[in-house]
């Protein structure tokens, strides 16, 4: 895979289309990462998908967006069937392009409704539903199919991150990557970037966003511990750039870079 250039083509991507598709190993790269809250997953995927000109798909903006479009449904998220119903038919439309990645729900674009608090609280409630689950990780399967052999990145791939892309949506990735950081480290990143501060106040406000979240969506997808054959990057000591440059050496160690 050259890193010279952009992708070849433009524009939106509807990830409403479910079909697949057969891919060669001659289609574009995918390169899969999993990790907890916290653990630079967007932020490192984002830039990584800039530097080789692949498209870039943030999962869990898709259960943050399923999420909102529930509560702004008057769907009870207690409501299992209900969800699940809501997220079938979800008017979702994603942009991949990694310099600006946006959600738009039923046209209305999300990208920064999907991020409030009150969002980050209550996904688990959907991020728990396995039917909820199967529907998204269909759309998922669909979009990284179709950069394998065009869509957005005309081809070139796709860096796909969430909590079971390695295990479960891509398991036969050629780049999978578990990227984790100790517990502090991800409440100190997550405290700095929501309260602008990391002191013990906004820390302790941000646990449960992180801690509480990442115990309950533990319980049906392991995001903890790599499988077998996936790379894992501990970005505990290392800066943003580092780890970004840590990602890019697993990509040319599997000689796609
Ligand atoms: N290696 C790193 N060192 C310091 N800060 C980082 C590092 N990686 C990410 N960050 C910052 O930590 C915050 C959380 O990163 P993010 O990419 O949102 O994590 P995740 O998607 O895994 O929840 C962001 O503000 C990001 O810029
Ligand atoms: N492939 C995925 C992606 C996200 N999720 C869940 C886990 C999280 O609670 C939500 C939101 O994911 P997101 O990656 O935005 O979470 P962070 O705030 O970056 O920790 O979705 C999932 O279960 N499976």
């Amino acid at each position: 895979m050259s890193t010279a250039g952009g992708p070849r083509g433009h524009g939106d991507v509807s990830t409403g289309d479910v079909s697949t598709g057969d891919v060669s190993t001659d289609d574009g790269l995918v390169v899969a990462v999993d990790g907890p809250s916290g653990s630079g997953k967007s932020s490192v995927s984002r830039a990584v998908a800039r530097a080789l000109g692949l498209a870039y798909l943030d999962t869990g903006a898709m259960y943050r967006a399923a999420t909102l479009w529930c509560v702004r449904q008057g769907v009870a998220l207690d409501d299992a069937p209900a969800v699940t119903a809501a997220v079938r038919a979800l008017p979702l439309e994603q942009g991949l392009d990694p310099e600006a990645p946006t959600v738009l729900l039923d046209g209305d674009d999300v990208t920064a409704a999907i991020r409030t608090t009150e969002v980050s609280a209550a996904v688990s409630a959907v991020a728990t539903n396995l039917d909820a689950r199967a529907a998204l990780g269909d759309r998922q399967r669909a979009v990284i199919a179709a950069e394998r052999t065009g869509g957005w990145s005309g081809g070139r791939g796709v860096v796909a991150e969430g909590r079971d892309i390695t295990t479960a949506i891509a398991p036969d990735a050629p780049v999978r990557v578990l990227l984790t950081a100790s517990e502090g480290a991800r409440l100190r990143r997550r405290s700095l970037e929501v309260h602008g501060t990391a002191d013990a106040a906004a820390v302790a406000a941000t646990h449960d966003q992180v801690v509480r979240r990442d115990a309950q969506d533990s319980t049906v997808v392991e995001f903890r511990t790599a499988a077998d054959g996936v790379v894992t990057v501990d970005s505990s000591d290392l800066s943003f750039e580092e780890t970004v440059d840590a990602l890019l050496a697993v990509v040319r160690a599997a000689g796609r870079a």
